[in-house]
């Protein structure tokens, strides 16, 4: 069989990754395929730009028609992020009967599912492991490996730049800025880190989770998104003494046909198996009916092992294409999407508020907890520097979400409590 043909439409931390492991591997590939991989084309922003692999001149291009219509080209391989560019090129590429791998979760969040059945239309492959969890083969575990089973809960770590940040803030205590610099310079975060510190970018791969998990279309709106700028090293604290690990959780529960999606941090025991997942890792927590507990941990970011799932993915459009079953493989969400009201999402919660230091304070507060028949798990009350005030901490037992929301909009109110802190949901040790 001759070369096969590819086109990459960027070269930056992960494109770069592309071409080295292609040219480090290719005997490996080419046992797996029977054929040489040639790049063909690469799309950049900046001819004049160094790049961290030897690539020819000629080989680069900033007219993205030069790859996406380049009838030599087989297979496009788009790692240059964006979502309204981006979309365009790839549904020109498909329809132009390219196969197609990205990493671009911002993208398939928003409109996996048109460019998916743009694919099934022109038998095309259109594949995405890199785009959660980087290097963990986490959907292809869900859609193959996991097919069989009916999986109820999804935990993910899933931004690795966030995990970065809170094990430096939690282990070390580094200042916030500081990590978020390395993190950039290491490749973990977006080209805007805004995305992983507000929970976006762990948002979108929670749609792409829960999309396939569930076998229902899940959209970026229906998950409820916080991120991580607003944690405090006394959250960190306080999450320590009581024996509780803080991570950013991508969580995806479905229960009697209905479903809860939300990335928000999380206070973990501390021997939840997510607990001790540290650094730019990954790891998405998976429970099946069947199997019980699964878990997949990996580098969750970064040049190599982002490529790494990317030419995985181009070893399979390749096997197929030898097999003639491009775009076979691709199947529709099952289920009708039906999401749990407020009422139905039930947690326990860490709350810690500033309050003033006198008689019937705690019994006001103990008040608005009972009558809405949420009693606490965990208590702390503690001087604070500032006179007249204590804080206080506590952990509740598991209420629904309407019922908390109501608690905290009733504690803002009493006169008493001079400031809400925080509040976090809590995990507890795995096992469901
Ligand atoms: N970094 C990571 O660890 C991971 C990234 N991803 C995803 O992979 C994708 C790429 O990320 P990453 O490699 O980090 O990004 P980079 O910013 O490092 O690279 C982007 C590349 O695309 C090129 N590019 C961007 N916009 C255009 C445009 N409009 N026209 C032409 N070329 C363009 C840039 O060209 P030039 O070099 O000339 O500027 C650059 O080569 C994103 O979707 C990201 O979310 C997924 C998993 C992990
Ligand atoms: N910015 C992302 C990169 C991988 O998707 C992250 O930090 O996880
Ligand atoms: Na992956």
């Amino acid at each position: 069989m001759e070369a096969i043909s590819i086109g990459l439409l960027g070269l930056g931390t992960v494109g770069t990754g592309v071409v080295k492991i292609i040219e480090d591997h290719q005997d490996k590939l080419m046992h797996q395929i029977g054929c040489p991989i040639k790049i063909n084309k690469v799309l950049v922003k900046d001819l004049t730009k160094e790049r961290a692999v030897k690539i020819a001149p000629e080989m680069l291009t900033t007219n993205a028609k030069d790859v996406i219509d380049n009838p030599e080209i087989d297979v496009i391989i788009e790692v240059m992020g964006g979502v309204d560019e981006t979309r365009n090129y790839l549904l020109q590429a498909l329809k132009n009967k390219k196969h197609v791998v990205t990493a671009n979760k911002d993208l398939m969040a928003l409109y996996g599912s048109e460019l998916l059945s743009v694919a099934i239309e022109n038998s095309c492959d259109l594949f995405y492991e890199a785009s959660v969890a980087g290097g963990i083969p986490i959907l292809r575990s869900l859609v193959d490996g996991l097919s069989s089973d009916h999986i109820t809960k999804m935990m993910g770590i899933v931004n690795g730049t966030t995990n970065f940040i809170l094990t430096k803030m939690t282990k070390q205590g580094s200042a916030y800025e500081e990590v978020l610099k390395e993190a950039q310079r290491l490749g973990y975060a977006e080209t805007d880190p805004t995305s992983d510190v507000e929970g976006l970018d762990a948002a979108r791969k929670m749609v792409i989770l829960a999309t396939l998990g569930f076998s229902m279309k899940i959209d970026l709106d229906d998950v409820r998104v916080q991120g991580i700028t607003n944690i405090s090293e006394e959250d960190l604290q306080y999450a320590k003494q009581l024996g509780y690990t803080m991570k950013l959780i991508g969580m995806a529960q479905i229960e009697d046909d209905k479903v809860e999606v939300s990335v928000q941090p999380t206070l973990l025991g501390e021997t939840h198996p997510l607990a001790a997942v540290n650094n730019e890792y990954n790891a998405v927590y998976v429970y099946g009916e069947a199997v019980g507990e699964t878990m997949f941990y990996g580098p969750g970011a970064g040049s190599l092992p982002t490529a790494t799932s990317i030419v995985s993915d181009l070893v399979v459009v390749l096997k197929n294409l030898v097999l003639g079953v491009n775009g076979k493989s691709i199947i529709s969400p099952q289920f009708e999407k039906r999401m749990k009201e407020p009422n139905e999402i039930r947690s326990k919660y860490f709350l810690r508020l500033h309050v003033i230091d006198e008689v019937g304070v705690f019994a006001n507060i103990t008040s608005i907890f009972t009558n809405h028949g949420v009693s606490f798990e965990k208590i702390l009350q503690l001087p604070v520097k500032e006179k007249g005030l204590s804080e206080l901490v506590v952990v509740t037992h598991s209420t629904s979400l309407k019922d908390y929301e109501e608690i905290l909009v009733e504690l803002e109110d009493l006169s008493s409590v001079h400031h809400i802190k925080s509040s976090y949901r809590v995990e507890g040790n795995g096992h469901s």
